[in-house]
């Protein structure tokens, strides 16, 4: 692929800066790559300073190396630029304009992890991204032309119908999935890629490759392309246009692959590259504190890094100024005067806060444009449709299936046609204890299908949400409506073999069978609500589930079946449990009508069912809204 670029570049079919050619963005008008200045970012977090005064650019076409030791801020300088937290001061541009929420949307950021949902295949996930994050101003034609486009050019076509995958069910190999997190923030066309560590848990061969297909993007499509690498192998490195090299959240040095060396050289360091990988050298380099202590104030005090950040726009300063300058026969006020005086915009780094720079300060202030590139009514539409594919294989699987009808059957066998013929009382305990069962079964079973759905795809809203893919609103009632009939199945198919495994009042009056039907779906739907809640108020695995324990188990025994006489004092309580109400409401099903000898009801006791029947819509109802309003109050997203 190196071949194919070095080629392209001689036939001139390679742009820098414009966007002649479309890497798999099918006929779209691609927009050209803008390049990307930051000066003088510091971060700091409570009193812990993470960047020290960075400044570089990404220039269109070119491959920019973030490379530094583990912990020296090389993801923290991405976030910032890629907007996902906000640093405490720093100046920055992208294609000559203030970066701000609305300008930054020119720039994807691929994270690190490759963070997808993994019943979903290579080709499903992109749709949908493309789907919500394409404007709909393009046919369903052309965006499965991009997706396909990109599947192409990424190589990824024997796997577009591979599930993801994850730790229990394999899918897509690690690089595979590394091109899918690419080919997901490409879908968009920015104008600058920022990549957080792409090449990590790769082996060498495939790096590389990566490496490449990058390369062959920014050459090929003029775009900026800025990423972190740990460890390039020597060809890796020569590849980049660029390397900043960061040190403890300081510049240690900004250059060109093929300068290093001989920069470091010229600093009596030099490296025997029969050898040692060039990426290597300088990374140890770091690591020696003595020799730390000279390299970075050598590029730093000299601000020698500044004539790289500056880049084309100083077309006199050569190697031989480097040399110069090296060799301490150019003195920084020369220097600095220098750089004054070719640019207008580019300052020595003590300068920028006093400067009229036309670098403007970060900017974060609300744009009045829509945030989202389709409407509430597109997001909520694809959001049902990729939740509902999601879903089939949580709330369907056959393992679930084998449990469900294996102790619904269980049960049938157990109170087999115990409601057939004379009730006697022992019969009517036993019906009594069959209902309350089927209640508890069914609401366990509900709320913790549902209970670990929010806090398992926190990072997956986490990120489509910082990436402004869609609205928190369509999300949540997406979830609600996919959910909603995967849900009932289960619930529904234990409750028929129970119910007439047992001979219950159906037989005799079919509204009682479709009565209890509809109290079982009312309560397994509440319970999903609550499992909501309970997921969205924790977001954790662990606390979700002591929270959801603990709750049923006071639902359980305040339900009424097991305890008939609760103190005065506490007799308010039997109102919290929903089962209290479903349970009550089912009973009055089964005995009304069939069971004279057992009636228990009258005008009032029915007056009251109805308001029972309310009473678990209204849980229904208020646990699903607290759900949404926990989510998007305390759990807004973060990196
Ligand atoms: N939220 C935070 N709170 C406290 N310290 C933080 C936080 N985020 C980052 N840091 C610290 O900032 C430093 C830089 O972290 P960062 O993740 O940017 O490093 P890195 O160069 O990307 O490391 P690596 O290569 O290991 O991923 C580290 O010392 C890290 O512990």
């Amino acid at each position: 692929m190196a071949e194919e670029v070095l080629l392209a570049k001689k036939n001139g079919s390679i742009s820098n800066g414009t966007a002649k050619s479309s890497f798999g963005q099918g006929n779209r008008q691609t927009q050209p790559g803008l390049e990307l200045r930051f000066r003088n970012l510091q971060f700091k977090i409570k009193d812990k300073q993470i960047l020290y005064d960075v400044s570089g650019t990404g220039h269109p076409g070119k491959v920019l190396a973030i490379m530094g030791p583990s912990g020296s801020g090389k993801t923290t300088l991405l976030n910032v630029l890629g907007g996902r937290i906000k640093c405490s001061r720093c100046q920055a541009t992208i294609g000559g304009q203030p970066l701000t929420k609305r300008t930054r949307r020119n720039i994807s950021y691929v994270l690190q992890q490759d963070i997808f949902f993994p019943n979903l295949t290579l080709q499903q996930t992109l749709m949908f991204a493309a789907q919500l994050r394409l404007p709909e101003s393009l046919t369903t034609h052309d965006k499965k032309e991009i997706v396909e486009g990109l599947i192409d050019q990424l190589d990824m076509r024997k796997c577009t119908k591979t599930i993801i995958g994850d730790n229990m069910n394999r899918g897509l190999s690690g690089g595979e999935k590394k091109r899918a997190n690419i080919a997901n923030e490409l879908l968009t066309d920015p104008a600058v890629l920022l990549l957080d560590e792409p090449t990590s848990g790769l082996d060498s061969s495939t790096a590389f490759a990566l490496t490449l297909s990058l390369k062959k993007y920014a050459v090929q499509s003029g775009k900026t392309v800025m990423m972190t690498i740990h460890q390039p192998s020597a060809q890796m490195f020569f590849q980049f246009d660029t390397v900043l090299l960061l040190s403890g959240g300081k510049v240690a040095y900004y250059g060109a692959p093929n300068d290093v060396l001989k920069d470091f050289s010229d600093m009596g360091y030099a490296c025997d590259t029969t050898h040692y990988n060039p990426a290597d050298f300088i990374l140890l380099s770091l690591l020696n504190k003595s020799h730390y202590d000279v390299i970075t104030p050598y590029f730093l005090n000299r601000k020698l890094y500044m004539h790289y950040i500056s880049g084309d726009n100083f077309t006199n300063f050569n190697n031989e100024t480097a040399v110069e300058i090296s060799n301490g026969k150019l003195h920084e006020p020369e220097l600095t005067g220098r750089y004054k005086s070719k640019g207008d915009y580019f300052y020595a780094t003590e300068d920028i806060e006093n400067s009229d720079s036309s670098i403007d300060r970060f900017s974060d202030e609300d744009d009045t444009d829509s945030r989202w590139n389709t409407s509430f009514f597109t997001q909520f539409k694809v959001l049902t449709q990729r939740s509902f594919i999601q879903g089939k294989y949580r709330f369907l699987s056959t393992l679930k299936f084998v449990k469900t009808i294996g102790v619904a059957l269980i049960c049938g066998l157990l109170w087999f046609e115990i409601g057939r013929g004379r009730v006697r009382e022992v019969e009517v305990q036993d019906i009594t204890a069959c209902l309350f069962f089927v209640t508890l079964f069914n609401s366990f079973n509900s709320l913790f299908d549902i209970l670990m759905v929010f806090p398992s795809e926190r990072e997956v809203i986490n990120k489509e949400r910082m990436s402004g893919s869609y609205r928190l609103s369509a999300y949540y009632l997406a979830k609600s409506v996919s959910e909603l009939p995967l849900g009932i199945i289960l619930p529904s198919i234990s409750t028929f073999i129970i119910y007439w495994m047992a001979g219950l009042n159906g037989f005799q009056e079919a509204w009682a069978f479709f009565g209890t039907w509809f109290v079982m779906i009312l309560m397994t739907v509440g319970m999903q609500s609550l499992g909501m809640f309970i997921g969205t108020a924790t977001m954790d695995f662990d606390h979700a589930l002591v929270l959801a324990i603990f709750i049923m188990i006071t639902f359980m025994l305040l339900g009424g079946f097991y305890i008939k006489n609760i103190p005065t004092w506490l007799h308010w309580l039997r109102y919290v449990s929903p089962f209290q109400y479903s349970w009550s409401l089912m009973l009055y099903m089964e005995f009304d009508s069939s069971k004279p000898s057992v009636r228990f009801t009258s005008a009032s006791q029915k007056n009251k069912g109805i308001s029972r029947g309310l009473i678990l819509i209204g849980t229904l109802v208020v646990f699903r809204v607290i759900g949404y309003i926990l989510l998007r109050m305390f759990h807004k997203p973060m990196v």
